[in-house]
C-alpha cells in the first residue's frame, strides 16, 4: 500500500462530501486502522474549530471579503500544523473535508477576490503542501442548494444564503481548477446517485492506496 498520502475532498454545497466521506471511512477503517486520519476544514482542532465558528454563523455578520480569506487561512495554517503534518510524518493517510481549493474556489471565485490574490496568501501558510489526491464532487448550484435545504434546515450558515450566481461562481472556479490541475483533482458526477458517487469515489481512493480488489 502506497503511503503517506494525503486526500482532500471539495465540492459546493449539498455535493455530497459528507455522506461520501462517512461511507468511505467506513470502509477504509477496517484496512487502514489508526494509520487513517480523517478531519475537516475549517476546523480539525480546538483553535481553527473557534475560527470556524466566527465564519460560519447562521446569520450574515458583516464580514468582510477579505477577514473572511485571511481567516480561512488562518484555520488552514493551524490545522496544517497540529493535524495533517504531524500524521504525514507519521506515515498515516490522511483524508481531509475541504482544503486550499476551497479558498481558491470560495473566496477567489464566489467573493471575486481573484484566485491568484487567495494562492498568494495560502502559499505563506501551507508552505507547499498539496494534496496527493483530491476528490471534487460536482454539482450544478441549484440542485446541490435544493439538497442542503431540504435535508439541513436546522444548520443552513451565512455562506449557504449566498445568492445563487455566488454560488454559480464557486462551481464554476472548481471546473476551471479541475481543468488546470487534473493530475491531482478528479472530477466525479455527484448528480448520480449517491450509491454510484461512492463507487466512483472508493475507485479512485483504492487506486491512490494502491488497495488490491477483493
Ligand atoms: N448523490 C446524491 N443523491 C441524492 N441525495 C444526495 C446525494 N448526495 C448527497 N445527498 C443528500 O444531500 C444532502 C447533503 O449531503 P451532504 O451533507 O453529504 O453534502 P455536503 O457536500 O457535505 O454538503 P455541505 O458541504 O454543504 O455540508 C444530504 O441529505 C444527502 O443525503
Ligand atoms: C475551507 C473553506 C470553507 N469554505 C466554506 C465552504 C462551506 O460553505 C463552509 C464549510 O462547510 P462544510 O459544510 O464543512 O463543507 O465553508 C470557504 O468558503 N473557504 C474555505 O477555505
Amino acid at each position: 500500500m502506497k503511503k503517506p498520502l494525503f486526500i482532500t475532498f471539495e465540492g459546493p454545497e449539498g455535493a455530497g462530501k459528507t455522506s461520501v466521506l462517512q461511507a468511505l471511512i467506513e470502509e477504509l477503517k477496517p484496512i487502514l486502522g489508526d494509520d487513517l486520519v480523517t478531519t475537516r476544514e475549517p476546523g480539525g482542532n480546538p483553535i481553527s474549530e473557534a475560527i470556524r465558528d466566527i465564519l460560519q454563523p447562521t446569520e450574515d455578520n458583516g464580514m468582510d471579503g477579505r477577514t473572511e480569506a485571511l481567516l480561512y487561512t488562518a484555520a488552514r495554517r493551524q490545522h496544517l500544523v497540529e493535524v495533517i503534518l504531524p500524521a504525514l510524518e507519521k506515515n498515516k493517510v490522511v483524508i481531509s473535508d475541504r482544503y486550499v481549493d476551497s479558498s481558491l474556489a470560495y473566496q477567489g471565485g464566489g467573493r471575486g477576490l481573484g484566485v491568484e490574490n487567495i494562492w498568494q496568501i495560502n502559499q505563506f501558510a501551507i508552505d507547499g503542501l498539496l494534496p496527493d489526491l483530491t476528490i471534487y464532487l460536482d454539482v450544478p448550484s441549484e440542485l446541490g442548494l435544493a439538497r442542503v435545504k431540504a435535508n439541513r434546515q436546522s444548520k443552513i450558515d451565512r455562506l449557504d444564503k449566498e445568492a445563487l450566481s455566488f454560488h454559480q461562481t464557486v462551481r464554476q472556479t472548481y471546473l476551471k481548477l479541475q481543468r488546470e490541475f487534473s493530475d491531482r483533482i478528479k472530477i466525479i458526477d455527484a448528480t448520480q446517485s449517491l450509491e454510484k458517487v461512492i463507487d466512483d469515489t472508493h475507485a479512485l481512493i483504492f487506486n491512490a492506496l494502491d488497495i488490491p480488489k477483493e
